[in-house]
C-alpha cells in the first residue's frame, strides 16, 4: 500500500495482464458478523483484509468472539447471541457495512440482556452519515436507543429496553438499503418463538444489497420470505448455524476499475480478473452490462471476467445506476473517454457515502478540465479533449481515489492527439485501504508506460557522500523504486573474484557480468539464489567495483539492466553516471557532494556500527582514491550533468537533504496547489 501524502500517476498507456481481486467488503463484513452471531466455528476463506473489515473484527473480538487468522483462513467462533461482555464501546472507522448491522444486532441484544450496554462510534465522517431511518425502526421495536452527538447520526449508545414484535417492524428503504440489511442481519436473533415481518416504506433502492444479504442468511440457517420488495418475513424458530467453511469471492465493486481499465486501454490483449464473475451473488457485477453499453468486449467465466477494449471511443450513455451504486462511479471517469455526454442518473445515494460522491466527482472531473453538471441525483459528464494535470482529492473516499486513477489514460484519449498527456496526482492513496490496500500495486502490474513517461530523479556523486540513503528515502516519499547502480558494479566484481576472472580481463568481465544471476528483494541483492547484499558492502569489493567500472565492455553489459529499473510509478537512480549516461532525460538530476572528510567520518561510522575497527586516514585515503579513478576515467566518468543541480551535504542533515530534493522535485511538476 502507497502510504504517502500523494501518488503521481504518470501517463498511462496499453493494459493487460491478470489481477486478483481481493474479497467483497459487503460479503465479508456480512459474513463477519454472522459468524459472530453463531454458535460453533465459521472458517471464511479469502476474507478481504482492509480497514472496514479490521473494524468489524475488532468489534467482534470485543464482543466475544475468538478469532484465528491463518494465511487466507479466518476462523471465527461465534458467541452465539450472547456477547461475552455486558458493555463496550466499539469504534468502527468509516465502515458503514459495520456500524449500520452491528447498532441493530447490538439493539436487539441489549433487550435481551439485563443491564447490556454499548456505544459505537467512528471517524468524524461516520458522524455525518445519517442512520436516523435505523434508529427509528429500533426505536419501534421497542430498543432503547440514543444518539449521543446530533439526533439521527453516530455515535449511538443502546441499552435495554423491551422488544415488541407484535406489529410489522417498519424501515424506511429510500436512503440507504444498509438500514434493511441490518434488520435483516439482527432479527432472527428476536424471531425465536414468533415470526418478525420487516415493512420497507418508500422505494427500496440497491436491491442487489439486499440480496447479498437474504443468500448469506439462508447459507447460515434463516430462510427470509420476501414478498416482493416490501415485505419480508423471518420464519418463527430463526437460529444462526454456521455453514462451516465460506468462501468469499472478489469485490465486484472493485472489479469495476479493472473491467473499464480493459475497455480502455485493453487494446492489443484483454485484461483478466480473477475472483469474481458471471455467479457473482454482487449486484455490482451488473457493472459488466453499463461497460459492454460503453462498448467493452466482455468474456465472463463463472469466477473470472475478461475485457478487451471494443468501441473507441467509448460509447456515451444515460443510465439509471440505482442497481450498481458504488460501481457507477467509475462510470463517470470512463464518460471522459466518450463519443458524447454521459448522463448517470438516480444516484442520489451517493451523497451520503464515504462523502459526497456526486459533489466530490463533479469537482475533481472539473480539475482535469471536463464539464459536468451536477444534480441533485445525477451527474452529467462530456468528453475531455484535452486533460488537465490535475491533484485529485480522494476525500478520505477509497472509490475516488480508484476511480480517478483511470484519468491517467489520457494519452490514449480518442479525442486527443497521443503525444499531449498529462500526469494525475492522487492525493492521500492510502484511503484505498477500504477496501482495496493493494490496488495501485495492482494497477501498476497491468499497466503499460512509455519509458519516457515514467519519471527518473538522478542522484550522482561520489562515495560515501550519501547517495543511497537520500535515493532510498525521496523513493519511500514518491513511492518509486529505486536503483543502486553501485550493487551492481559490486556484484560484478564479486561474481569476478569468486570466478577468478581478472580485473584486468575486460571481456572475461563483461561476459561475467552478462551472466549474472541476479533477483533483488528490496534492498536485498541476490547472485544465483545467494544474499550477497552484505558482502557487496566491503571494502575490498567497492574497490574492486570501482576499477572495473572503468572497462567500457563491462559498462555496456550492465546498461540494459539498469534501463530496466525504470519502472512505474517512478524511479530514483544513484550512481556515477545516471544522469550523464543512463537516465540523460531524468526529469531532476542531483549532483550530491560532501568534504572528503565529512565523508570519510560518514564511512567510519558505518564500519564502526557493523564492528569493523578502521582508520579514519586510510578510509579518507582510499575513498579519495577512488574518487579519483571513477572521475578520471575515459568512460561515464564522475561528473554532474550540465542540468544538474548540485547539493553539499557535508552540513545538511538527511531529513533536510530529503525535503530539499522532493521540494525541487515538486517545484517542476505541473500540478498547482487546487
Ligand atoms: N546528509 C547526511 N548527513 C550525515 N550523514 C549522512 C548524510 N547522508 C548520508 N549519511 C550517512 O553517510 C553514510 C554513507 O551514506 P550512503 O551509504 O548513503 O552513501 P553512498 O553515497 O550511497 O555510498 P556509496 O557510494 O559507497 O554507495 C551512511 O551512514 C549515511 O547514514
Ligand atoms: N553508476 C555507477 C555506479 C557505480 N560505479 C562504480 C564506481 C564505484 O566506485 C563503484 C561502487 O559504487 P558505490 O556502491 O560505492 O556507489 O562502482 C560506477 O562506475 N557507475
Amino acid at each position: 500500500m502507497y502510504s504517502i501524502p500523494y501518488l503521481d500517476l504518470p501517463p498511462l498507456g496499453h493494459a493487460a495482464g491478470t489481477v486478483q481481486l481481493p474479497g467483497s467488503k459487503s460479503i465479508s463484513n456480512r459474513l463477519l458478523l454472522l459468524a459472530g452471531l453463531s454458535e460453533g466455528t465459521t472458517t471464511l476463506v479469502d476474507l478481504l483484509d482492509s480497514d472496514d473489515t479490521r473494524v468489524m473484527l475488532a468489534a467482534l473480538r470485543t464482543l466475544g468472539c475468538a478469532i484465528v487468522q491463518d494465511g487466507r483462513l479466518t476462523r471465527i467462533t461465534g458467541f452465539a447471541g450472547r456477547p461475552q461482555v455486558a458493555s463496550a464501546e466499539l469504534f468502527l472507522g468509516n465502515a458503514g457495512t459495520a456500524m449500520r448491522p452491528l447498532t441493530a444486532a447490538l439493539a436487539v441484544l441489549a433487550t435481551q440482556q439485563g443491564g447490556a450496554a454499548y456505544t459505537l462510534g467512528g471517524v468524524k465522517r461516520m458522524h455525518e452519515r445519517p442512520i436516523g431511518d435505523l434508529v427509528d425502526a429500533l426505536r419501534g421495536l421497542g430498543c432503547t436507543v440514543d444518539c449521543l452527538g446530533t439526533e439521527g447520526y453516530p455515535p449511538l449508545r443502546v441499552a435495554g429496553g423491551t422488544l415488541d414484535l407484535a406489529a410489522p417492524v417498519k424501515v424506511r428503504g429510500d436512503v440507504s438499503s444498509q438500514f434493511l440489511t441490518a434488520l435483516l442481519l439482527a432479527l432472527p436473533l428476536a424471531a425465536t418463538d414468533r415470526a418478525v415481518t420487516i415493512e420497507v416504506v418508500g422505494e427500496l433502492i440497491s436491491k442487489p444489497y439486499i440480496e447479498i444479504t437474504l443468500n448469506l442468511l439462508a447459507r447460515f440457517g434463516i430462510a427470509v420470505e420476501r414478498q416482493g420488495w416490501e415485505r419480508f418475513v423471518i420464519p418463527a424458530g430463526s437460529r444462526y448455524v454456521t455453514p462451516g467453511e465460506v468462501h468469499v469471492e472478489g469485490d465486484a465493486s472493485s472489479a469495476s476499475y479493472f473491467i473499464a481499465l480493459g475497455a480502455i486501454a485493453g487494446v492489443d490483449a484483454p485484461v483478466r480478473i480473477e475472483g469474481v464473475g458471471a455467479a457473482s451473488i454482487q449486484g455490482d457485477i451488473r457493472f459488466k452490462e453499463a461497460a459492454e453499453a460503453m462498448g467493452a468486449v466482455v468474456h465472463a467465466e463463472p469466477n473470472a471476467l475478461e475485457i478487451r477494449r471494443g468501441a473507441w471511443p467509448l460509447k456515451a450513455i444515460d443510465l439509471d445506476c440505482n442497481h450498481i451504486p458504488d460501481a457507477a462511479m467509475t462510470l463517470a471517469v470512463m464518460a471522459l473517454y466518450a463519443d458524447g455526454p454521459s448522463t448517470l442518473r438516480n444516484i442520489a445515494s451517493w451523497r451520503v457515502k464515504e462523502t459526497d460522491r456526486i459533489a466530490a466527482m463533479a469537482c475533481e472531473l472539473r480539475k482535469l478540465g471536463a464539464t459536468v453538471e451536477e444534480g441533485e441525483d445525477f451527474l452529467r459528464v462530456e468528453p475531455l479533449a484535452r486533460f488537465q494535470p490535475a491533484s485529485i482529492h480522494t476525500y478520505d473516499d477509497h472509490r475516488m481515489a480508484m476511480c480517478l486513477s483511470l484519468a491517467a489514460f489520457n494519452r490514449l484519449n480518442p479525442a486527443g492527439d497521443g503525444e499531449h498527456a498529462v500526469p494525475v496526482r492522487i492525493l492521500d492513496p492510502k484511503c484505498v485501504a477500504k477496501t482495496f490496500p493493494d490496488y495501485f500495486e495492482a494497477l501498476f502490474s497491468v499497466v503499460e508506460a512509455r519509458a519516457a513517461d515514467i519519471p527518473v530523479i538522478t542522484i550522482d556523486g561520489p562515495t560515501a557522500s550519501g547517495k543511497g540513503t537520500l535515493s532510498a528515502s525521496v523513493a519511500a516519499q514518491l513511492g518509486w523504486h529505486t536503483l543502486d547502480s553501485g550493487s551492481l558494479y559490486r556484484v560484478t566484481a564479486l561474481a569476478a573474484r569468486r570466478a577468478g576472472v581478472s580485473a584486468d580481463d575486460e571481456q572475461g568481465l563483461a561476459a561475467t557480468a552478462r551472466a549474472m544471476q541476479l533477483r533483488f528483494e528490496g534492498v536485498r541483492v541476490l547472485l544465483a539464489g545467494e544474499d550477497v547484499s552484505d558482502e557487496l558492502r566491503d571494502e575490498a569489493v567497492g574497490m574492486m567495483a570501482s576499477r572495473i567500472s572503468a572497462w567500457p565492455a563491462v559498462r555496456a553489459a550492465l546498461y540494459d539492466l539498469q534501463c530496466g529499473f525504470r519502472q512505474l510509478p517512478g524511479l530514483v537512480a544513484d550512481g556515477r553516471d545516471m544522469g550523464t549516461v543512463i537516465f540523460p532525460d531524468a526529469g531532476l538530476k542531483i549532483f550530491l557532494t560532501a568534504t572528503a572528510a565529512a565523508r570519510a567520518e560518514r564511512r567510519l561510522n558505518q564500519l564502526i556500527a557493523k564492528g569493523i575497527s578502521a582508520s579514519l586516514d586510510d578510509l579518507r585515503a582510499d575513498l579519495e582514491a577512488r574518487d579519483e579513478r571513477d572521475r578520471t576515467r575515459a568512460t561515464a566518468p564522475l561528473r554532474p550533468a550540465e542540468d544538474a543541480l548540485r547539493l553539499d551535504n557535508s552540513q545538511l542533515g538527511i531529513e533536510a537533504s530529503v525535503q530539499q530534493v522532493v521540494a525541487w522535485w515538486n517545484a517542476r511538476q505541473p500540478f498547482d496547489a487546487r
